[in-house]
């Protein structure tokens, strides 16, 4: 099974720009992988995300697509804001190998670099929906790792979740490992029972 990347956080933070980098990466390592940002994914699938109710519908959404990819054996690379605790809560329940990154940045980062307008736009009173500005964003509870992109470069940001995924990748590989060790052997009282059945 391999393990899915999910990258949350406030909008600007970082998710779209770290996660394709991730991509690009793991592409070129010749892994299986799969990019999905939340963004493109609403568009594409006309889903709007207007009202809580429209991000858990598009969070539930953006999971079970991650699900039938890995299914698919492709390893998954998610974008996407997971405002609330309870959307992470259903991730942990439902993904094997979630590995949960937090992409945080203080607001008042998030304002200067403004890369969609979307502060100005909020300050102008143009825009009644933004995370942390007019709409919740709970503080993440159980992150497996934490990426503070207003403290580290672009690139020693990239370099944390590089290294982040390849542990990942190495916890799934060491429990292939153990699982094939731990399975019975081709013959035995466990086997024949097992082939009886
Ligand atoms: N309330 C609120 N706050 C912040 N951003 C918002 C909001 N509503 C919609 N958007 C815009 O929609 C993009 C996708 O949102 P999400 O990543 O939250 O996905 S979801 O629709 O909730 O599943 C999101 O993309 P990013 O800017 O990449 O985070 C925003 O551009
Ligand atoms: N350390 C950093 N890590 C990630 N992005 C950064 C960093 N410093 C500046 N940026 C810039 O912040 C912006 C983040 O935008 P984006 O990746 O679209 O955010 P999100 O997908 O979370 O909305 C980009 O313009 C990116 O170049």
């Amino acid at each position: 099974m391999t393990p899915t990347i999910w990258l949350l956080g406030l909008s600007g933070s970082g998710k779209t720009t770290l996660g394709s980098l991730l991509r690009l990466y793991l592409d070129g390592q010749g892994f299986d992988v799969e990019f999905i940002d939340a963004d493109t994914f609403c568009r594409s699938n006309g889903l709007s995300a207007a009202t809580p109710e429209d991000r858990v519908r598009n969070t539930d959404a953006l999971r079970d697509y991650a699900l039938s990819l890995q299914a698919q054996g492709k390893l998954c690379v998610v974008a996407a804001a997971t405002p609330y605790e309870s959307m992470r809560q259903s991730n942990r329940a439902m993904l094997p190998m979630y590995r949960e990154v937090w992409v945080r940045c203080s607001l008042q980062t998030l304002v200067q670099r403004d890369a969609k307008g979307l502060y100005a736009k909020a300050e102008r009173g143009d825009l009644s929906t933004l995370d942390s500005v007019f709409d919740a964003f709970d503080e993440p509870r159980s992150p497996h790792s934490i990426i503070d992109t207003d403290r580290y470069s672009l690139v020693e940001c990239y370099e944390q979740l590089r290294d982040l995924t390849l542990d990942a990748l190495a916890q799934d590989r060491e429990w292939a490992d153990t699982g094939r060790r731990m399975l019975p052997q081709a013959s035995g009282p466990f086997m024949n029972a097992a082939i009886a059945l």
